[in-house]
């Protein structure tokens, strides 16, 4: 069953605008300009109860804007969001148990005090018993690996330490629903390896949905299935990982290490051609982009006329499948 259900939802900023100068300033504070923003523009999609979904955009997509407004904290202009059977703008105190916001370039927890005094005032705030309170709080630390860092201020903790303590204090009153907005931001590779590994588990322990963004294509691929693609504002792909690769990178790349009587540069750029699109050529390695349907016809023709000592056959990165899906700023699926 879905459990956050988005229709038509469309955000428009108006932001005041202001030529340079004094007279400008002077008439600015009298009679303002506004221009208007279109941040998102009528999407719509479903996300069912435990699914881990990523989304993408580039930076100014309209990510944030989305995930402020499933939360509540922005007021959509136009369309109709429902969050676990709440409409998020009233912000209703059900709502607020049911869900959770971790943006990774802002805290809640207090830079000068332990984070243990500020997890215990969020479960004052969110009225969680004092039994329950300890039990979640041993649960979280141990998942977390946080032993002995929450009577530290929070000063004294690295980066990766302190987003973990900002995803225990964001999931202390136990929310079905997780908007997580860049949970790895400039954490180095062990501690995001270290998030993701969380959340994954967090994810089969407790059956919680997360919509997750980040720039780190690691994080996508190790969570989610599905991926939601948004473009100056717009929703442009909605479905799984495997088969954006399909529709945007129907190709394949293919190595070849030929043998050493081969002069690649010389006589064989050329008529290597007729085997796919040469990418590039590194001593007597050929890479080339070969066609999905001409694969495997492809290398019989190369094992069988050329003297290969290696060959190997990749997908292309994801980073460079999505590169081509926001380039050409639209999806048919
Ligand atoms: N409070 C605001 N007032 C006016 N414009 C805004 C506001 N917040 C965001 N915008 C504009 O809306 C657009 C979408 O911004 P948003 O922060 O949602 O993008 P994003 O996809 O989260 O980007 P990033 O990956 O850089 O965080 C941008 O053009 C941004 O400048």
């Amino acid at each position: 069953m879905a459990i956050v259900n988005v229709s038509g939802l469309s955000k428009v900023y108006n932001i005041a605008v202001k030529e340079d100068g004094l007279v400008a300033t002077l008439k600015h504070f009298w009679h303002r300009q506004y221009r208007p923003i279109a941040a998102v523009k009528d999407i719509s999609f479903e996300i069912e109860s435990g699914e881990m979904v990523g989304f993408l955009g580039a930076n100014g997509a309209g990510k944030t804007t989305t995930l402020k407004m499933l939360t509540g904290l922005v007021y959509p202009s136009s369309g109709k969001i429902q969050v676990a059977g709440y409409i998020p703008f009233r912000r209703d105190q059900g709502f607020l148990q049911k869900i959770t916001l971790v943006m990774g370039q802002k805290q809640q927890l207090i830079w000068d005090l332990p984070a243990i005094d500020s997890l215990r005032m969020n479960a004052a705030v969110y009225d969680i018993p004092e039994n329950v309170f300890k039990h979640r709080l041993g649960e979280l630390t141990e998942m977390l690996s946080l032993e002995g860092k929450l009577s530290q201020a929070m000063r004294k903790l690295s980066l990766g330490e302190r987003m973990k303590a900002e995803l225990l204090a964001a999931l202390l009153h136990q929310p079905q629903v997780l908007f997580l907005d860049e949970p790895t931001l400039g954490l180095d590779v062990n501690a995001q390896a270290s998030v993701r590994k969380f959340l994954k588990e967090y994810n089969d322990r407790y059956g919680a949905t997360i919509l997750l963004t980040s720039h780190y294509m690691t994080d996508i691929t190790a969570l989610c299935k599905r991926v939601l693609l948004i473009h100056q504002g717009g929703l442009i792909y909605d479905g799984s990982l495997d088969s954006l690769h399909d529709s945007f990178a129907p190709y394949r790349e293919v190595r070849v290490e030929l043998g050493a009587n081969y002069n690649v540069d010389a006589e064989l750029s050329g008529f290597l051609g007729k085997y796919g699109q040469i990418l590039h050529i590194d001593g007597q390695s050929v890479c080339f982009l070969v066609q999905r349907e001409d694969l495997t016809r492809t290398v019989s023709q190369i094992l069988a006329e050329l003297e290969v000592l290696d060959l190997a056959v990749s997908e292309p990165a994801i980073e460079e499948v999505i590169g081509r899906v926001f380039s050409a700023g639209t999806v048919n699926n």
